[in-house]
């Protein structure tokens, strides 16, 4: 057993997103958002839940800060409700919900913990689906203009922003498996929603230079599932690359860094790309100061002749979470070294790691091993990174607080504190506890 160290001020936090905690989603002034309207639609959302109370953050924001306080939590993240601010989108300011976001940030200054902002995790407003949603190319306007007022607004006391929470699911569970809202199924949508998403990253990016906001960073977090081949088989092999290089960073990065989609992306799909995309590039093609990371599991990859990326996924038959996830901490490494060998961005961040385990309270405490059996072996993957070359500067563990987890409503219990729904009682759980000397210690013994 050796005491190995994280880098000096190392950004250790937690993760949380506006629908998925705050409820109160119409209150003073804000505008419906799509996931409202998803979640308020028969069918979509397991038992019927829906974010209208959720954690309750919007009443309790200063319980929980003092929570993440009390956890000695160095960093928060968490994302702003553009239906708040914008309740039609555009146009329109709403007073009193840029109000809650002023409070939010001056109080989390107030505890010593450094924000970190997302501008968009997925809540639209609904106005602005009514005309297009992200499949329109205006969004790339309206989104720069909100992101704009936000810098205006706040960046004398942020420094650290992100534009966009996992875009490929925005553009893919959203719009062509129909899981998430806007719960539509079509792929040349998809592929447009990923088109205008980097548009408006990008635009996003210029109006963050323009309002210099001093140290200010901005990057993009993007999902990954770490996807090994099968067998050594060239098949497998290249089924394996064609996942990867669309449903991983590079769908994102490479236009971001090198101005064109990924080789495999354009040979495979290029049928589904916008017509004349490549016009765009010269403008997405914009300079970022990080890469946000939120990374779950991996699975194999087999070459399937039937399937539209000419493979399927394949289980290792390794232990799950309880999203049905496999637990594969060596896939974490994977990602976190080839994005840093691939494209080798100024600075990484872990924006989001962590794991729906089925948690129990018992006499007041929730004794979440498994819990913390995954973040153990995540965060000695993540310092083997670090060790070999990755520039890795801070880690959020997701999720601060048990929370809507989306189509599977409160199902799904990822928070480091629990959240008794009927009373909103908060209790730090085993895990938060631990995670709390991990912080203290800056430092893990393996
Ligand atoms: N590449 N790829 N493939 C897609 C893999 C999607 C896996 N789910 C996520 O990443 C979501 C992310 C979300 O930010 C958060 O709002 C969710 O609550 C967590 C937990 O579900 C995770």
């Amino acid at each position: 057993m050796s005491t190995k160290y994280f880098p000096k001020d190392f950004l250790w936090g937690a993760a949380t997103a506006s629908y998925q905690i705050e409820g109160s989603p119409l209150a003073d002034g804000a505008g419906s958002s799509i996931w409202h309207r998803f979640s308020h639609t028969p069918g979509n959302i397991l038992n019927g839940d829906t974010g209208d109370v959720a954690a309750d953050h919007y009443r309790r924001y200063k319980e929980d800060i003092a929570l993440m306080k009390e956890m000695g939590l160095k960093g928060y993240r968490f994302s702003i409700a553009w239906p708040r601010i914008y309740p039609y989108g555009k146009g329109k300011i709403n007073v009193k919900g840029m109000d809650f976001y002023d409070r939010l940030v001056d109080e989390l200054l107030e505890a010593g913990i450094t924000p970190f902002i997302t501008l968009y995790h997925w809540d639209l407003p609904a106005t602005l689906q009514d005309l297009g949603g992200w499949a329109n190319r205006d969004i790339a306007c309206w989104f720069a203009d909100y992101a704009d007022y936000m810098f205006q607004r706040l960046g004398d006391r942020v420094e650290n922003w992100s534009t966009l929470n996992e875009p490929w699911v925005v553009a893919f569970v959203g719009h062509l498996f129909g899981e998430h809202a806007p719960g539509m199924k079509d792929i040349y949508s998809a592929f447009l929603v990923t088109h205008n998403q980097l548009r408006a990253h990008s635009k996003a990016v210029r109006a963050f230079r323009e309002a210099n906001i001093a140290n200010g960073k901005i990057g993009i977090t993007l999902s990954n599932t770490s996807h090994d081949p099968a067998t050594d088989s060239m098949e497998d092999k290249i089924a394996a690359k064609v996942a990867h290089e669309w449903n991983n960073y590079p769908l994102f990065l490479h236009p971001i860094y090198y101005g064109d989609y990924p080789d495999t992306v354009k040979e495979f799909l290029k049928e589904y790309l916008p017509k004349n995309y490549y016009k765009d590039m010269e403008e997405i093609k914009e300079e970022i100061d990080f890469v946000g990371i939120n990374y779950y599991s991996g699975d194999l990859v087999k070459f399937d002749p039937d399937s539209p990326l000419g493979g399927k996924s394949v289980k290792r038959g390794l232990p799950k979470t309880e999203m049905g996830w496999e637990i594969y901490p060596e896939g974490f490494y994977k990602i976190l070294k080839g994005l840093q060998d691939e494209y080798n961005p100024k600075e990484v961040y872990v924006t989001e790691n962590g794991a729906a385990f089925d948690d129990k309270v018992e006499n007041g405490e929730v004794h979440d091993h498994k819990r913390i059996d995954y973040l153990k072996k995540h965060f000695e993957m993540a310092h083997k990174a670090i060790e070999d070359g990755v520039k890795l500067k801070g880690y959020f563990v997701w999720s601060l607080l048990d929370n809507f987890e989306w189509a599977f409503g409160y199902s799904k219990r990822f928070g480091i504190v629990y959240v008794d729904y009927n009373t909103q009682k908060r209790i730090i759980k085993d895990s938060g506890k631990w995670y709390s000397q991990i912080i203290k210690n800056n430092s893990l013994d393996f």
